[in-house]
């Protein structure tokens, strides 16, 4: 779990920022909702059992020994003793739940405390404290359980501290390692330098984060916990005769298995009842604390972007420029709601030719780009319609391994952010090596000459000594010449470049800049260029793509966009750039926010933020106009403007 989204339990009751609260989220989920409804239901019966009419639990009457269950008087039937199964099986459940919680708070509180301790102050006192857990870890917890409750004795109360301890090392473990992350973390520092004392800092910056932490490994150990306590009583060192709970009862039963069955089968379904619904319950706690892993985080997405079969169908004429795509469509399917982040763009690359695909953050731009080579994971992106036509083929619907084969190699990708897709435990000429293997039947040697190579083009400063650098010694602009010379290891036809050089100041963007213009000219490849940036836009491409809410609001060489924009929403952005010759008077902010893409409106999607809106703008899609051949506009007002 990452602690810098972890969420204070005062949020678990919804929070003003957040549109679902957890337990909104928790009961979505349909087991651990189940778990609770059972959980609930099973701690209401053991709370009230004492005000219920049954019959005493430990009052024996031999006359009515095993009796099956549906007696008269007797719900579920007597013991071999005569008792009442029901009245044991309530006032059981009451124990084994007692015992069972009572060992999960006190193993929660030392080893929270323990690990909390260890992690923050870390250094001796992290040793001496892990190095003591690390020693109760080293038994078979079962066995340390037996052995803890033969020193002191059979007992309830003694397996409850039996229980209790062997499971300190889980919560000492799994808190001291999060501690360990925030100790390290600004806000922690900032504390320190403000002059609190390390006691505040332990109980207002880090307890407040740890806590999530401690509910989830509470919530997924409690079930454990209470199977522990009715192993011990089953053993008979828990319960003492003629005390009931579960496990006890459990063990009575079993020697009557084969006469009487339901005396043991009735407190093995309670105990599974309740231990499974704890389990659930925990699951479901575990994921809304987290909600990225509901969200399929912790899944493996799959190799490429699910596709649909209207997707899948190969071109029949012959496609326009090196790559054409046509009407794409990728969705989102999240808790049931469909997001439609990309509404059917329709554009091509020419050969040698940069295009520039601008739009504010959200318009789709880089789901879209990442379509083209089925990088959207899956779940829960799927590509519903479209075509991406390149070499007479829609890469939608070829092969896993001729895609394979495209990626990395004919057609390149840059992210933006080169140090979270650099991986951080290889040099980065071991990484170019890795990228030129892939594609070519190169010796490690030989790769990695081409990979030094590689890192002179992108003009790395002395190369062959940075290619033994790791990703994390290196500068932000150095990071994304590897990423480019990575890109560019296999002379690749087409490169999209996804916001290469936001993460960089001015200098550095514009050397990168540069050398990527000069680097497509030289090789003759098609660059793909996404940005929020008109400056840049006007810089290095020849054509521009604007998106906005999914769709291409304007297309068209990059010269007359500017000095001719025809969508209000082209001309609002240009408006928001100082630094392009446009002499459209003072800098104007876009008000409002883009529509939700869960929620798209049926007109024009720019209709709320525009000045010129009328009903007609709304009342239909509105088309893509051709205002000359090279030249298109999704507005009624298009032709008048740009005339
Ligand atoms: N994995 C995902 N799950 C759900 N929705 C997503 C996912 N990735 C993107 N989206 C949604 O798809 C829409 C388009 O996102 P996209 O990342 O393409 O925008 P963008 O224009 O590239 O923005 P930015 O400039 O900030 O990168 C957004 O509404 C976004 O919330």
């Amino acid at each position: 779990m990452n602690i810098s989204n972890a969420l204070p339990l005062a949020r678990w009751f919804g929070h003003r920022h957040s549109r679902t609260s957890p337990l909104q989220l928790l009961l979505r989920n349909r087991l651990a909702a189940a778990g609770l409804i059972v959980l609930i239901a099973v701690c209401i019966l053991a709370l009230i059992t004492p005000w219920l009419p049954l019959h005493h639990p430990n009052q024996t009457a031999l006359g009515n020994r095993l009796l099956p269950p549906g007696s008269d008087g007797h719900l579920l039937g007597t013991d071999h003793l005569g008792r009442d199964i029901l009245a044991r099986i309530l006032w059981g459940t009451r124990v084994s739940l007692s015992v069972g919680i009572s060992a999960t708070l006190v193993a929660a509180t030392v080893g929270s405390i323990l690990g909390i301790l260890a992690g923050y102050f870390g250094r001796h006192v992290d040793n001496i404290l892990m190095r003591g857990i690390d020693m109760v870890m080293a038994f078979p917890y079962i066995l340390l359980a037996l052995a803890i409750v033969a020193v002191l004795g059979p007992g309830l109360l003694n397996a409850l501290y039996a229980i209790a301890i062997v499971n300190i090392p889980f919560f000492a473990r799994n808190v001291r390692g999060v501690t360990v992350t925030l100790r390290n973390r600004e806000f922690v520092d900032a504390a320190l330098l403000s002059g609190k004392g390390h006691a505040r800092i332990l109980l207002t910056e880090i307890l407040p984060n740890v806590l999530p932490v401690i509910v989830i490994t509470m919530s997924t150990t409690v079930g454990w916990m209470i199977l522990e306590t009715a192993g011990l009583s089953f053993l008979g060192l828990g319960a003492q005769p003629p005390q009931a709970d579960l496990g006890s009862m459990l063990g009575e039963g079993r020697r009557l298995i084969s006469t009487a069955p339901h005396v043991a089968t009735i407190p093995g379904l309670m105990i599974f009842l309740l231990v499974m619904s704890i389990n659930l319950l925990g699951d479901g706690v575990r994921d809304a604390l987290d909600p990225r892993l509901k969200a399929g985080a912790l899944r493996r997405p799959a190799a490429r972007t699910r596709t649909a079969p209207a997707a899948r169908q190969q071109p029949t004429g012959e496609p326009k420029g090196l790559l054409e795509v046509d009407n794409l469509r990728t969705e989102f399917h999240l808790d049931g709601q469909v997001h439609q982040a990309v509404n059917g763009p329709t554009f091509h690359i020419e050969p040698g030719e940069c295009l520039g695909i601008i739009g504010e953050s959200g318009s789709g731009k880089s789901v879209t780009a990442m379509s083209l080579l089925g990088l959207v994971a899956s779940p829960p992106g799927i590509i519903q319609n479209g075509q991406v036509n390149y070499q007479r083929q829609n890469l939608l619907g070829v092969s896993d391994p001729v895609l394979r084969g495209y990626r990395g190699g004919e057609l390149a990708y840059i992210f933006q952010d080169p140090l979270s897709t650099l991986h951080p435990l290889f040099t980065v000429g071991d990484q170019l090596v890795e990228a030129l293997r892939a594609h070519r039947p190169l010796s490690y040697r030989a790769a990695w000459q081409e990979a030094v190579r590689r890192l002179e083009e992108v003009r790395m400063p002395n190369a062959a000594r940075r290619a033994k650098s790791y990703p994390h010694q290196l500068s932000g602009g150095m990071r994304q010449r590897v990423s480019i010379a990575m890109a560019l290891a296999n002379d690749p036809q087409l490169i999209i470049a996804d916001e290469p050089t936001t993460a960089l100041d001015v200098t550095v963007q514009a050397q990168i800049l540069k050398l990527l213009n000069r680097l497509r000219e030289q090789k003759q490849a098609s660059l793909m260029f996404i940005t929020h940036d008109f400056g840049v836009v006007k810089q290095i491409c020849h054509r521009v793509a604007v998106m906005y809410a999914g769709e291409i609001v304007e297309i068209g060489p990059v010269e007359e966009i500017l000095a001719r924009p025809a969508h209000p929403y082209t001309r609002r952005l240009i408006g928001c750039v100082p630094s392009v010759d446009y002499e459209g008077g003072r800098l104007a902010e876009i008000p409002g926010l883009p529509p939700q893409v869960s929620n798209l409106p049926v007109g024009c999607k720019f209709a709320d933020r525009c000045d010129q809106v009328t009903d007609q703008c709304r009342a239909a899609p509105i088309e893509l106009d051709t205002l000359n051949e090279r030249h298109q506009a999704r507005c009624i007002f298009a032709r008048e403007v740009s005339a």
